[in-house]
């Protein structure tokens, strides 16, 4: 559906796309994941053909993107990063106007504003103006107004920023529900658990340019880690941490403010073989835990830093 290659765009002397090539499936919930800074919005934006680019070709639903093209922006719903509602109007008035771009049935625009209230979650809110709302309402009547006419493709930057946890769920849920329905969705966010929750596939983007794409399993194979164990232990010396590293399947280990970390690859009964080495050491230990690895694990493999920097 959409064919994204080698796209460069520089600010300046800053670049801000290296080479970046993407390609997205009908159907798919495809999360660009990346810190803040990585390119994702410039990305969207340049998708759009609302940034001009240096290099690189783009092509949706089969045809080349450009500014003028209105056949294929009508069929595009677009959440982007800031709320871009109407102070004049109620929550309702604002949905039925940004369906009116689009459909101009009054009965079918009625139903579809009907359904994106639904969606959103804003029953109780369809005369409130916006500015009686809170944030998490506000990015909610956002995310209405921007697929209220059921797009073909779905286009959200970072809607959850800074929203509540009972708004996160509900559009989150209502992401879900669109797709299902029919909408392909591009989602980006910096949040991993996020798009780890809705995403069908992810892009790993950094520094404008795309480290490594596939399924959240497919992305956890890529790397060493096959699970992480953490341990409370008091007072471990040096020469117990050498024999601890040097044991089966362990290939990297952190001991700080007496917390025992150690980054194992995938095999049976990991945790158990620690725990019964620290034991025959009478090494008393807390808390204990293990984690499979997460694509935060993923990120900090590929980089060398956390995704959270
Ligand atoms: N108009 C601009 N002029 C100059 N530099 C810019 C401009 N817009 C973005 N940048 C820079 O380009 C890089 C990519 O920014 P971009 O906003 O695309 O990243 P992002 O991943 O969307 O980050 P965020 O989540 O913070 O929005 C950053 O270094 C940013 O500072």
């Amino acid at each position: 559906m959409i064919q994204i290659e080698n796209l460069v765009k520089r600010y300046q002397n800053l670049v801000a796309l290296d080479h970046l090539s993407l390609d997205i499936q009908e159907g798919e919930i495809f999360g660009l994941l990346g810190p803040n800074g990585s390119g994702k919005t410039t990305a969207i934006n340049c998708l759009l053909a609302l940034l001009k680019y240096d290099k690189g070709t783009i092509t949706i639903f089969g045809k080349n993107m450009q500014p003028n093209s209105y056949d294929i922006k009508k069929q595009i719903g677009v959440v982007m990063q800031n709320v871009a509602v109407f102070e004049q109007m109620s929550v309702r008035e604002n949905i039925d106007y940004f369906c009116g771009l689009y459909v101009r049935d009054k009965a079918k625009r009625g139903q579809l504003v009907k359904e994106a209230i639904a969606f959103t979650g804003l029953e109780d809110f369809t005369k409130m103006r916006p500015k009686k709302l809170s944030g998490g309402l506000l990015r909610r009547l956002n995310i209405a107004c921007g697929i209220v006419h059921k797009p073909r493709l779905i286009i959200m930057d970072e809607p959850t920023v800074a929203v509540d946890p009972q708004s996160r769920n509900k559009i989150l849920e209502g992401i879900v529900e669109l797709n299902r329905q029919g909408s392909t969705i591009i989602y980006t966010s910096h949040y991993m658990e996020e798009v780890e929750q809705i995403c069908t596939r992810i892009a790993i983007i950094d520094h404008g340019h795309v480290l490594a794409t596939g399924t959240t399993e497919e992305l956890k194979k890529m790397i060493k880690t096959g699970e992480t164990i953490t341990i409370e232990a008091i007072a471990l010396d040096e020469a117990l941490l050498a024999r601890i590293r040097g044991l089966p399947h362990v290939f990297d280990l952190s001991y700080e403010d007496q917390i025992l970390k150690i980054k194992l690859g995938t095999a049976r009964h990991n945790l158990v073989r620690i725990l019964n080495y620290l034991q025959e050491k009478d090494v008393s230990f807390g808390r204990v835990f293990s984690e499979l690895p997460t694509l935060n694990d993923v990120f900090l493999e590929i980089t060398g830093k956390e995704l959270r920097d």
